[in-house]
């Protein structure tokens, strides 16, 4: 999790839904502590009408084991809270029973910077059902938010086609754990840098900037301020231009820039914040290039996202880099991604095996997937992932080399294909045994080279913004057919008469 205070991993454990807490009290009192459950996260909706999504807090989540502990003020709080109806919320029983609580669950996740698909497990929690139900808010906070800037980031970063785009965002994210979490999701899908300090030293993400409007504002001509920004940064100097006049404040950047090479120094590049960013991108480059200046960098901001920067480079504008903050930190477009936690299956103590359960909802669209989920990607003979099947580890149909090779797409049951023969690989890894890591984190950057390979590897028809062409994920067939009976089992029991009226 992107919690600012390090020095307070503690908080972890309250950092939740009451609902999980009383849930675990039942659980605890109705003696239920060796019931073992299987819960799965997934989203239901790409976002952003894209036809993927970026994989991001998955290297958080054994902070998150690791560190729910109940501290003593955190049990005097518990111990404080007044039922609605009268009496504590919690009793003391429990709250003796969390104050040496350690979680022993097993989690199971696709690495950061994966790509993934709708429907399918991002991460798999096994263990004591009350442990598994205790985590649901946490790790959706933790995952769902960075899975879906990285997401935005992987747009706005393709749309730049190798241009380099630094992150902007922090004053206008949503309140400080927000822009850290926006720090360093964007950097796993490809931000070049951050402007937001406290992310380039607590994560390793190099630091870039600029100069404020307000820096020319507190001089009494720009070419005083640009003089002085050059004579105080002259080995990181991009010169604001559009103050007052783009035309001006170029004429005032060649004038420092030729002074600034006088001295043996080199201006870095402009930027310009506001109007038509093409027009004058090609207008600022013609001039530069005039005076010998091929190598003054031009950098644009202004509320800028995936579709005006490929509006930018589709008008030509010679731009060379990118500043993006308010449309990125924010998710502008679409500020959740959704992503839910469900139980998938569940073991009573004594069960040799799991029993696959789901959740029946009016809408069959929200029908959940039930089993032991992994997830096989395959690839074609050029590398690139052409579908995914989910299966059930305990359960696979088929007999020989057949064995759990037909995929029947989750929204389409009419989409039936054979997966024989292709290459594949397993999606969920280990990523916490028994309630500890099961390795130390992997640096930033192998989750920033995993989601460059990912997208690289991925169809172009697939990162397009309009219409994408969607990916197919399916069920192994074995797992479909349990889903399908257990449908017409739970249909059948609940069988009424129609139509169904709400009682006068
Ligand atoms: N040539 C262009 N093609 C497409 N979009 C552009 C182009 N130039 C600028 N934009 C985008 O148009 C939007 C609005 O630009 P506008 O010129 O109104 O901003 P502005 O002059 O800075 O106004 P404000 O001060 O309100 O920001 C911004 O998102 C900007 O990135
Ligand atoms: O446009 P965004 O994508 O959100 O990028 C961040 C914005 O933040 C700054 O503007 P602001 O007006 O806050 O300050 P300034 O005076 O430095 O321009 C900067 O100039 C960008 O326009
Ligand atoms: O360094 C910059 O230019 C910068 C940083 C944050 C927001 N806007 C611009």
């Amino acid at each position: 999790m992107a919690l600012t205070d390090p020095s307070r991993p503690t908080d972890v454990a309250l950092l939740t839904d009451l609902y999980e807490l009383t849930m675990a009290q039942g659980l605890w009192e109705h003696g239920k502590l060796e019931e073992r459950d299987c819960f799965t996260a997934f989203y239901r909706d790409h976002p952003f009408g894209s036809a993927y999504a970026v994989m991001c807090g998955t290297a958080e989540l054994a902070d998150l084991v690791e560190n729910t502990r109940f501290t003593s003020e955190d049990i005097d709080y518990l111990a404080s809270l007044k039922a609605p109806a009268g009496g504590a919320l919690f009793k003391p029983g429990f709250l003796e029973y969390l104050r040496d609580f350690r979680m022993h669950v097993d989690i199971d996740a696709v690495p950061e910077g994966e790509l993934v698909f709708a429907r399918e497990p991002m991460v798999r929690v096994m263990g004591p059902a009350l442990e598994c139900q205790m985590l649901e808010t946490a790790l959706l906070n933790t995952i769902n938010f960075q899975t879906l800037v990285a997401t935005k980031t992987a747009r706005v970063v393709g749309a730049a086609k190798g241009r380099p785009v630094a992150e902007f965002g922090l004053r206008r994210a949503q309140g400080p754990d927000g822009g850290m979490a926006v720090a360093r999701a964007s950097y796993v899908a490809g931000c070049a840098s951050t402007s937001n300090v406290l992310a380039g030293r607590k994560y390793g993400i190099p630091v870039s900037g600029t100069h404020a409007h307000s820096w020319v504002m507190s001089f009494e001509t720009e070419l005083e301020a640009f003089r002085a920004f050059a004579a105080t940064s002259p080995n990181n100097c991009t010169l604001l231009i559009d103050t007052y006049d783009v035309r001006e404040g170029v004429e005032n950047a060649i004038t420092v820039a030729h002074e600034m090479e006088a001295r043996g120094e080199r201006l870095a590049g402009i930027r310009i914040d506001s109007g038509d960013l093409a027009r004058l991108s090609k207008y600022v480059r013609g001039r530069f290039d005039e005076e010998g200046l091929e190598y003054v960098k031009i950098v644009v901001s202004n509320d800028l996202d995936e579709y005006t920067i490929q509006s930018l480079l589709d008008q030509g504008a010679p731009i060379d880099s990118f500043g993006v903050g308010t449309k990125l930190a924010t998710c502008y477009d679409q500020p959740a991604l959704g992503g839910v936690y469900k139980l998938a299956a569940r073991r009573d103590p004594g069960d040799a095996a799991w029993t696959p359960v789901m959740k029946l909802s009016e809408q069959p669209y929200k029908r959940t997937i039930p089993g032991v989920q992994q997830v096989r990607r395959y690839f074609d003979d050029a590398g690139s992932p052409v579908c995914d099947m989910i299966y059930d580890e305990a359960y696979v149909e088929g007999a020989g080399d057949a064995r759990g090779t037909t995929l029947v797409a989750v929204n389409d049951a009419a989409l039936v294909t054979s997966v024989a023969g292709m290459e594949y690989r397993e999606l969920l890894e280990p990523v916490v045994r028994d309630g500890h890591a099961v390795a130390p984190r992997e640096p930033l950057t192998a989750a920033r080279e995993r989601c460059a390979s990912a997208l690289a590897a991925l169809d172009p028809e697939y990162k397009r913004f309009l219409y994408p062409q969607s990916y197919i994920v399916g069920m192994e067939a074995g797992l479909a057919r349990v889903r399908d009976e257990l449908v017409r089992e739970r249909m059948n029991a609940a069988a009424s008469p129609m139509p169904w009226k709400a009682p006068k």
